[in-house]
């Protein structure tokens, strides 16, 4: 188990550029199953869930040469199917969420995929109905073994159907997609998630030869086609990352400009750091946080308290309500957070009220925070980082602290934030990996 040690109270300076998506490296390293032809896929994040998804597929039979250090050819020629049911597989699968992901790419091409229950943050129940019900929907049929927490599906040929989905998955959507474009005839997806992860990947679909309509909106339709060839795609900036920048600047005080965000696919979450106060400038692609002594939070027009409440895009992602609510706890003001999605994400407040923090967990769901307007400085503590973004969020927290604080299982955080000590050292906080 790594740890950080964080002398807070340092301001930050300067530029720094967001990562590239990890939920979007995820789904369309998954694609390159899909063809036989090489892909070039760039703006890959070097972060441990996706070098171990990589690792995944290079253990399947997948060619994989890193070109440059963020840009990797991939090429399933020559898949050895037997390693999806090896005990190594069982481990190396279940290690994270993304790898749920090969299923559908391999139903579609190979006719059988196999996963074992996937890994990912403990944040609350993670079902997988969506993705299978999906599956079954085309033709596959499904098998669980219970014991070994093994799932399978299995078709010798899927095709296009109409299907609502029970919930718009994430995951389960572009799963499902996967598995559809090759199937014979018209599949129609509603209620399918529409995230720019989603929409990344049908892009990339469609540039190996897919036909998907509706990209962006939560009905997809697929014309099967017999077959997929190569392309070339880049990931977007992670847009989870750009939020946790935002909110770090704003508790920490900070004047910092990050770059060349993709403005346009950051659908609501400027405008709900807007909301919570803080200042942010568009320049030409990037975002300019000038320097604040202090952020006040809205509230509705009637005068309530502003409550802020995750969604399926294009709500506001659930990935950034626990930095949302860090950053509140400077604030001026009051809100509610409720974090509909997850039952296990908002506990880690137990850590910022220990810190000095003025949040009440109303119960699994909700929280209100009671911002100190920098009045007083959150205590350095010694914490644990119990999933990604609570581990971040910890961070942003120590970052802004009083005297040195510390969290254990750092790996947490970089299983989505790439080399997040130097990339923070580089623009002035005071971070050590021990
Ligand atoms: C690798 C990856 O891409 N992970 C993301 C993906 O996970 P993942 O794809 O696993 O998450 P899902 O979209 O399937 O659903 C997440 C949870 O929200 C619930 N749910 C979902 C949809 C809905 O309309 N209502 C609802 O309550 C589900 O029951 C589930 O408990 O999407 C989540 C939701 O954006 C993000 O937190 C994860 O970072
Ligand atoms: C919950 C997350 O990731 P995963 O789905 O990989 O656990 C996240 O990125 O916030």
């Amino acid at each position: 188990m790594a740890t950080f040690k964080i002398e807070g109270g340092h301001k930050l300076s300067g530029n720094i550029t967001p990562q590239g998506a990890k939920n979007e490296a995820l789904q369309v390293i998954c694609a390159v199953l899909l063809t036989a032809d090489k892909i070039t896929i760039s703006n890959i994040p070097n972060i441990r869930d996706v070098n171990k998804l990589i690792y995944i597929l290079s253990e399947l039979g997948v060619k994989v040469n890193k070109t440059s250090d963020n840009t990797y050819t991939f090429q399933a020629d020559t898949l050895d199917l037997n390693y999806l049911e090896s005990e190594k597989f069982k481990k190396e699968g279940s290690s994270l969420r993304g790898s749920i992901m090969i299923v559908g790419p391999l139903l579609a091409r190979f006719g059988k995929g196999y996963i074992p229950r996937p890994g990912g943050d403990k944040i609350g129940r993670r079902r997988l109905d969506t993705h299978f019900e999906g599956f079954i929907k085309l033709g596959a049929t499904f098998r669980y073994n219970k014991n070994e927490q093994f799932y399978g599906v299995e078709a010798v040929k899927l095709t296009g159907t109409d299907m609502l989905l029970d919930e718009a998955s994430v995951t389960g959507t572009a799963n499902i997609v996967m598995a559809a474009v090759m199937a014979e005839g018209v599949t129609t997806i509603y209620n399918a998630a529409c995230e720019p992860y989603l929409q990344q990947l049908c892009k990339m679909l469609n540039s190996m030869g897919a036909k998907i309509d509706g990209v962006g909106s939560n009905l997809l339709t697929i014309k099967g086609v017999e077959k997929l060839t190569g392309c070339t795609h880049r990931i977007l900036p992670d847009m989870i990352e750009i939020g946790s920048l935002i909110g770090m600047a704003a508790m920490t005080k900070s004047s910092i400009t990050i770059k060349d965000v993709s403005w346009k696919d950051l659908g609501l979450i400027p405008r709900v750091f807007q909301k919570l106060g803080i200042k942010l400038e568009r320049k030409g692609d990037d975002i300019f946080i000038p320097e604040q002594q202090n952020y006040e939070i809205q509230n509705f027009i009637d005068g309530s308290i502003l409550t802020i409440s995750d969604a399926p895009w294009p709500g506001f992602t659930p990935d950034l309500l626990s930095i949302v609510l860090v950053v509140a706890t400077q604030a001026k003001g009051s809100v509610l957070i409720h974090q509909k999605m997850f039952e296990s994400r908002l506990f880690f407040v137990d850590k910022l009220i220990d810190m000095g923090a003025k949040v009440i967990l109303c119960d699994p769901h909700r929280a209100t925070v009671i911002g100190m307007n920098h009045e007083s400085s959150l205590k350095a503590t010694t914490m644990t980082s119990p999933d990604i973004r609570a581990g971040i969020s910890l961070l942003i927290a120590a970052l802004s602290a009083n005297g040195t604080s510390t969290i254990h299982n750092i790996e947490q955080i970089d299983r989505g934030y790439q080399n997040i000590d130097g990339r923070l050292k580089a623009i002035g906080a005071k971070i050590t990996r021990i």
